[in-house]
C-alpha cells in the first residue's frame, strides 16, 4: 500500500516550517533543439501528425543500429560548461531497461554511471539572497514517445477504453539536470527552474517550452525535524518524487504540497514511502504513482550498440570559448550600463526580450521606456499570438521610433498602442502608419476645444467642485475628454486645459 494522502486537514505551510525542514532535489528533462533525433535521422518538429516522424533506428526494429548526433553532445557539453561542471574526457550511453508502451525499444539510451557532465553548480537569487544550488550531473538520453488514454470518462489511463501510442518524440536528444538535495522552500525551487531555463535559452540549445514539454521538471521533496537549519549532518527523510511539473507555479505549488501531506503523515507517526507522484493542476494536491524502481530494477549496462564517447579537450574548450553571456553576467552588465535595478530586471528574464529591449535601446530609445513597452505590450502580445517575441512583425527600429513620439508629446500610450496595431498588420512603418490612420495628437485645437466645453457641460457639479478647490475632482472630466477624443489627445494637456478653463491652474 502506498502513502495516501492523510485524513484530515493538512497543516499550514508556515506551521510546518516551524517543526521540519525541507529538503528538495529537482531533476529537469530538457528536449534539445536539434534538428535530427538523438540516434538517427529523423526530424524533431513538435506538432506533427502522429508517427510521421520515425524510423526503424528509433522504432527500435531489428537490425537497426543507433548512431550518435553530433550537434546534441555539444548542446549538452554548452549546458554542462555553462553550470560550471566538469565535462568527462571518456564517458558512456546506458541501456535502461523498463518495459511501458511508448519505449519501442523496451529499453531507453541513457547515461548512468558515467554520465557526461559532473559536479557543477547554479547560483539562484530569491529576494536579495542567493542560493547556491549544487548540480551532481548532467547526462544524454532520448526522449520516450507519448501515450493517449481515450474514451471513458476520465481521459486517465483508468477507465479509458484504449490507448494510442504517437513515437514521434521518441528518440529526441534529451538531457536530464539533476540536483544534489541543496534546496530548502518551494521559492527558490522555482527560481532554480527559472533561472535554469533562461540559461538554456540564452544558449540557444532548447526552446524550453515547459507549456509544450520541452523543459519538465521532476522535484524530490522530504522532511527533516527541526532543528537542523545549516547541520549537514541531519539524516535526511525519505523523499517523494513528483513527476513531470510543467510551469514554473506548479513547481512551487507542487512542492510546497508535499512538504504539507508529508508533515501530516510524521504528526501522525506515519512512515513516508519513497515513491513517484503526480501533480493536479486542478485541486493543487499530489497523488501517488507507482511506488518508485531501484537502480537495479533497470539492470543498467553499458549500450552495446554504441562506442564510447570520447571529448577531446579542444573540443570542449572551444565551446567554452564560444559559450554567449550568460544571465547573471548579462543582468550584472544591464545595471551597470543601463542604470536598471535588479527588481526592473526580475520580470526581464527572457533573454530573447531583453535581446530586443537591448537592440531598442541601440535604436535611440531610453532604456526604461525600451523595458516599459517589450515588456508590457509586445511581450504579452507575442505570447497571446503564441508567436515568439522576435517574429512579432515589428522591429527594434520601429519601437524606438514610437517611444521617441511618445517623449516628445506627439503620441499618447493610447495612441501609441493603435500604432503598434498598425504596424503588427503590416501597414507600414510607424510614420506610415500615424499618416495612413490619422493617429497624432491633436493639440489645443477646435475639436479639442470643443470636447472641453461638452464635457464642462455634461457635468456642472463636478466643475463647481473643481472651482471650489478640489482640484483632484478633474478626473472624470479628463476621462469624459478623452473619451470624446478617441484617446487622440495628450491627457497631461488636457488637464491642463481644464483647470484653465476652470480658473484654478
Ligand atoms: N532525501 C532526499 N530528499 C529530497 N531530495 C532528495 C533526497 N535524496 C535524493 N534527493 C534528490 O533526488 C534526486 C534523485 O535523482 P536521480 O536522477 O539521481 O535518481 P532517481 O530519481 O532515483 O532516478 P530517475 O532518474 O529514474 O528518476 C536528486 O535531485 C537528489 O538531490
Ligand atoms: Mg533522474
Ligand atoms: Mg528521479
Amino acid at each position: 500500500m502506498s502513502t495516501v494522502a492523510p485524513a484530515g486537514a493538512l497543516p499550514s505551510y508556515s506551521d510546518v516550517l516551524a517543526r521540519y525542514e525541507p529538503v528538495i532535489g529537482l531533476e529537469t528533462h530538457v528536449e534539445l533543439g536539434t534538428a535530427s533525433k538523438m540516434f538517427c535521422g529523423c526530424a524533431t518538429a513538435f506538432g506533427a501528425e502522429p508517427n510521421t516522424q520515425v524510423c526503424p533506428v528509433c522504432l527500435g526494429l531489428p537490425g537497426s543500429l543507433p548512431v550518435v548526433n553530433e550537434a546534441a553532445v555539444r548542446f549538452a557539453v554548452m549546458i554542462g560548461l555553462a553550470l560550471h561542471c566538469e565535462i568527462a574526457s571518456w564517458c558512456r550511453f546506458a541501456r535502461k531497461n523498463y518495459f511501458y508502451p511508448d519505449m519501442p525499444k523496451n529499453f531507453q539510451i541513457s547515461q548512468y554511471d558515467e554520465p557526461l557532465c559532473t559536479n557543477g553548480w547554479l547560483d539562484v537569487e530569491v529576494e536579495g539572497e542567493v542560493h547556491r544550488v549544487g548540480i551532481t550531473r548532467v547526462h544524454m538520453e532520448e526522449d520516450t514517445g507519448k501515450s493517449l488514454h481515450v474514451g471513458g470518462a476520465t481521459g486517465r489511463i483508468h477507465g479509458a477504453t484504449h490507448s494510442l501510442v504517437d513515437y514521434n518524440r521518441a528518440g529526441i536528444p534529451l538531457v536530464e539536470i539533476v540536483t544534489e538535495p541543496d534546496v530548502r522552500s518551494p521559492e527558490v525551487a522555482r527560481a532554480y527552474v527559472d533561472e535554469l531555463r533562461e540559461l538554456i535559452r540564452a544558449l540557444g540549445v532548447s526552446d524550453v517550452r515547459m507549456e509544450q514539454g520541452s523543459l519538465r521538471c521532476d522535484a524530490n521533496v522530504s522532511l527533516r525535524p527541526r532543528p537542523a537549519p545549516g547541520d549537514p549532518d541531519a539524516p535526511f527523510g525519505t523523499r517523494s518524487e513528483t513527476k513531470n511539473l510543467n510551469s514554473l507555479r506548479s513547481v512551487e505549488r507542487a512542492v510546497r504540497y508535499e512538504t504539507t501531506r508529508q508533515a501530516a503523515l510524521l504528526d501522525d507517526g506515519q512512515r513516508i514511502i519513497q515513491e513517484t507522484r503526480h501533480f493536479d493542476e486542478a485541486s493543487g494536491r499530489t497523488s501517488s504513482g507507482r511506488s518508485k524502481e531501484e537502480a537495479t530494477d533497470y539492470r543498467y549496462f553499458p549500450e552495446p550498440d554504441l562506442t564510447p564517447l570520447a571529448l577531446p579537450a579542444e573540443y570542449v574548450e572551444r565551446l567554452r570559448a564560444g559559450l554567449p553571456e550568460l544571465p547573471a553576467a548579462r543582468r550584472a552588465r544591464l545595471i551597470a550600463e543601463h542604470g536598471y535595478t535588479a527588481r526592473d530586471l526580475q520580470d526581464l528574464r527572457n533573454a530573447a526580450v531583453l535581446d530586443l529591449v537591448e537592440e531598442t535601446i541601440a535604436a535611440g530609445a531610453a532604456p526604461a521606456t525600451a523595458r516599459k513597452w517589450w515588456l508590457n505590450e509586445l511581450a504579452r502580445r507575442a505570447s497571446d499570438a503564441g508567436l515568439q517575441p522576435r517574429d512579432l512583425k515589428i522591429t527594434p527600429t520601429d519601437v524606438a521610433r514610437i517611444t521617441a513620439l511618445v517623449a516628445a508629446g506627439e503620441l499618447t500610450d493610447a495612441l501609441a498602442r493603435k500604432v503598434i496595431d498598425g504596424v503588427l498588420a503590416g501597414e507600414g512603418t510607424p510614420d506610415e502608419v500615424i499618416a495612413g490612420r490619422g493617429l497624432a495628437i491633436v493639440a489645443d485645437d477646435s475639436a479639442l476645444t470643443a470636447a472641453v466645453d461638452a464635457a464642462l457641460l455634461g457635468a456642472p457639479d463636478i466643475a463647481e467642485k473643481v472651482r471650489g478647490g478640489k482640484v483632484n475632482a478633474v478626473g472624470p472630466l479628463v476621462g469624459a475628454v478623452m473619451k470624446a477624443m478617441k484617446g487622440q489627445a495628450d491627457a497631461a494637456a488636457v488637464r491642463r486645459l481644464l483647470l484653465e478653463r476652470l480658473g484654478v491652474s
